[in-house]
């Protein structure tokens, strides 16, 4: 029997959710007219035969089911107010369904495989809610006339304009369209949601120019020749590079080439600079990666760090990229023949490392296919996923110090990025006065309207651009700056508090600022730190001996020693003599300055305390309330941890003692690997939750209230993230550790929407003593909504059976229905 449940409209729904339901059973087709709301989610439903009976019908849920030829029977449910149809395999929805539900205000089509919408949808005028989220859709036009919609979600398609009618005296309050290939407006406009959208289209002129810009990143381990290519590529002739001169944070430049503008960001290629460089790697990039042939090995190790990291890196963040790779240092290897057989190597290895890639998804979505309606979500991340190709041109061998070979690629650039085929989002349509601002900012610079830092209170550089923009008003002069800062012109954090008012119009300077910190020679600065700077902040020269050494042993370096490098920087390299601006800046004993408020925007480093006993105080974590540190404070923080320069696990692994079999205990699996830094972020993320941690190389511990939760990255043949709790006695301490261990999860998901290459799945394993089994979660990303939650694993038995025959109790397994 299904379950009759009221609901606040006093109507009656019949549940026949989750019953592996094939046809609709007769019980529901006898209620006829009787039905009003019917759920029908998750089942294996390909057609819905005989639902034209329901004639009073007034909402019909057909989530997650396997229908891919829309039922054309919808079309005698003329009362129908609500339709959801997402996560099925819907292609195409014929003519004349539409015209017959004049009723439907609510339509949920999201996560099919639409190409096309039928025009006669602009029938349905009571259409408030419309969401075609996760289609294939390239035209939104037949949808421009539907005046009465409030949201519309149209994220992931491959949507390359949107209609500007949409957006003129429409009604729309909520408007989502990430992860399209946008020209018009370009993406980075549509990132600032519906104003700024509305904004860019009244600003649009009829017969508005398209641009051409290409952000080019130079990439490769260090000393592959990176600021030697990117310097020769500007000048057009072979430059010199001095050891000395080797690049530290990132450089920006920017060149015009036949009307194409190239933004240069050369990479430093020292592992310490990696942990900041996924702040500037953006989509649609062309990525120059310099491979130095005449110290390439041809082995694993050599690929491995010269090639495949990086390309690995590319395809998990900025999937969408193309990729040069340039052998550089040709002129030093023996000859010619070892000059081709490296480049057989590599574009070899390279080939096979992309196909390898291409099958494990394949592979993935086989294993998944048993049970599509169950894994539909996953099923559809994957084929998203193989969407997805990274395009690698061929290899090219180089001597930059050779004239004729630096022409050869500067040709050769300039040929592919005209090749629409590879870069089918060149040409941007933008309003004029875009780029007038960003010239005038330019010009602000140049006539020292702007100091030469580049630090503009926000409130001035408006009034300044106000006056060279009469008919612009504030409002729109923002959402151009928030444009500009997208696009990485300018540097404006307007969602971080202590930064809102500041905005970088050299974001070069901003960088110079993280490469303070965050560089491989930092030991050698610290050391460099004279008696006066120490008295300058109070310190004695003992205190610098003990800087170096918790640098070197923790990775912690105090923020004394911070404020004296980053003042020093500020005072030495750009002779900023403004005490209000170094002090906003490097920040005073009681106030953090903006520097350190944007390393732990970006996760770079977390404030760290004194490691004191476990605390059995520590404040629980609810869900429901902001989280507070525990009282009283253990630490006073003054010093900045960077986790990923850490050592070892000895105190993570002493604290933690031993696992054992009542502990929670889950995986998340990452496919194709853990992105570098990851982890390194999660845990910063984590750990800002909870006053008692202990962190090291790749654990991390923490406590919330008086049980212990384990961070882990692991990795035996899968890379994976582990995530454990134990001290648990009673149901009730699991249900609160599961609310925890979900928190994490919810951090990891916000991580794992940085990297558009990722896929993840969760199991818990077995734990019975030498039993290498598992049991595999279906719904976590569901369980992390706030919806989902009531719904994970519901009605699941007691216990579960593992292949192998063990038994653990499911509460250990899975989180069953926390709040229940
Ligand atoms: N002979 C020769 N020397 C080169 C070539 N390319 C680069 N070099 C030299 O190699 C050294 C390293 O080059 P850079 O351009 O500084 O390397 P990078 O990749 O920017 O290095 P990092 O800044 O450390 O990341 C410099 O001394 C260059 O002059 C080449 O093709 N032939």
């Amino acid at each position: 029997m299904p379950s009759l449940n009221g609901n606040q409209n006093g109507n009656k729904e019949d549940d026949f959710s989750g019953k592996k339901l094939k046809v609709l059973p007769t019980e529901l087709l006898q209620r006829g007219g009787d039905a009003v709301k019917v759920d029908l989610q998750r089942n294996r439903l390909k057609q819905i035969t005989g639902i034209s009976q329901l004639t009073n019908l007034k909402e019909l849920n057909l989530t997650r089911n396997e229908i891919s030829d829309f039922p054309v029977e919808i079309r005698g449910l003329r009362q129908l107010e609500k339709l959801y149809m997402n996560q099925n395999n819907i292609k195409t929805i014929p003519e004349n369904v539409f015209p017959s539900l004049e009723k439907l205000q609510f339509l949920k089509l999201s996560t099919n495989r639409l190409e096309k919408l039928p025009e006669d949808v602009n029938r349905c005028q009571d259409l408030t809610y419309l969401n075609l989220s996760n289609n294939c859709l390239k035209n939104l036009d037949p949808i421009v006339s539907l005046s009465h919609l409030k949201e519309l979600y149209v994220e992931r398609n491959q949507l390359t304009e949107l209609p500007d009618l949409l957006f003129k005296n429409s009604s729309l309050t909520l408007f989502k369209a990430n992860g399209n290939p946008l020209r018009k407006p370009p993406g980075e406009v549509c990132a600032g949601g519906l104003r700024d959208i509305q904004s860019y289209f009244s600003m649009l002129e009829a017969n508005a120019k398209n641009f051409r810009t290409v952000k080019t990143m130079f990439l490769g381990t260090s000393m592959a020749g990176k600021s030697t290519l990117c310097r020769s590529l500007k000048e057009g002739c072979p430059v010199r590079v001095e050891e000395a001169d080797r690049t530290v944070g990132i450089d920006i430049s920017e060149v015009d080439w036949d009307g194409i503008r190239f933004f240069f960001w050369d990479f430093a290629g020292q592992e310490e600079y990696y942990i900041t460089h996924h702040v500037f790697i953006t989509a649609q990039a062309f990525v120059i990666l310099a491979i130095n042939l005449s110290s390439y090995n041809m082995d694993d190790q050599s690929f491995k760090d010269n090639v495949s990291f990086w390309i690995k890196n590319l395809q998990l963040k900025v999937p969408d990229s193309v990729v040069l790779l340039v052998g550089t240092h040709v002129d030093q290897c023996k000859d010619e023949t070892e000059v081709n057989e490296k480049k057989k190597h590599i574009n070899e290895r390279v080939k096979a490392m992309l196909e390898m890639h291409t099958t494990n998804l394949e592979l993935r979505r086989k294993n998944l296919e048993d049970d599509p309606s169950l894994n539909c979500e996953q099923i559809n991340q994957i084929e998203r996923l193989a969407e997805y190709k990274l395009k690698v041109l061929d290899f090219v061998p180089i001597d930059c110090t050779k004239n004729g070979d630096i022409d050869t690629l500067l040709t050769l650039i300039k040929k592919e990025v005209l090749n629409t085929e590879i870069f089918p989002n060149l040409e941007q349509t933008l309003p004029r006065c875009y780029y007038e601002v960003e010239n005038d900012i330019q010009d602000l610079l140049e006539k020292d309207d702007i100091p030469e830092h580049g630090i503009v209170n926000q409130d001035v550089l408006l009034w300044k651009l106000k006056n060279r923009h009469a008919t612009l008003d504030d409002e729109q002069l923002k959402l151009i700056l928030q444009y500009l800062h997208r696009i990485g012109v300018i540097m404006w954090y307007k969602e971080i508090p202590e930064l809102a008012g500041s905005v970088f119009v050299k974001p070069s300077f901003l960088i110079s600022l993280f490469k303070t910190i965050v560089r491989h020679d930092l030991v050698q600065e610290l050391n460099k730190i004279s008696s006066a700077q120490l008295k300058s902040e109070n310190a004695l020269g003992i205190e610098r001996k003990r800087w170096i050494k918790d640098y070197k042993e923790k990775a912690s370096l105090s923020n004394v020693a911070i404020r004296i490098l980053v003042r020093t920087e500020l005072e030495k390299n750009y002779c900023i003599t403004d005490e209000e601006l170094i002090k906003e800046v490097v920040g005073t004993k009681k106030k953090e300055g903006s520097l350190l408020s944007l390393l732990k925007h970006f996760d770079v480093c977390l404030s760290t305390k004194h490691n004191s006993p476990l605390n059995p105080k520590a404040n629980e974590f609810d869900p429901k309330k902001n989280w507070v540190a525990s009282n009283p404070l253990v630490y006073e923080p003054d010093a900045c941890l960077f986790p990923s320069y850490l050592s070892d696990n000895e105190q993570v692994e002493e604290k933690w003692e031993s696992d054992n079999t009542e502990d929670l205990n889950i995986h998340v699996y990452f496919l194709p690997e853990i992105p570098y830094g990851f982890f390194h972020r999660l845990v910063i993320r984590t750990c800002s939750l909870y006053s008692p941690y202990w962190i090291g190389k790749d654990q991390c511990m923490l406590c919330s209230g008086n049980k212990r939760f384990l961070l882990k990255e692991g990795c035996d043949e899968d890379p994976f993230i582990e995530i454990g709790c134990k001290d648990l006695e009673t149901s009730e301490d699991i249900q609160k550790a599961w609310r925890v261990i979900r928190e994490i999860m919810r951090r990891l998901n916000t991580l794992t929407e940085q990297w558009q290459g990722l896929y993840q799945h969760v199991v818990s394993p077995c734990k019975a003593q030498g039993c290498e089994e598992f049991f595999e979660w279906n719904d976590w990303k569901e369980w992390l909504e706030d919806s989902g939650a009531n719904k994970f694993n519901v009605g699941i038995e007691d216990k579960q059976t593992c292949r192998n025959g063990h038994q653990r109790r499911t509460e250990l397994l899975f989180p069953k229905t926390p709040d229940a």
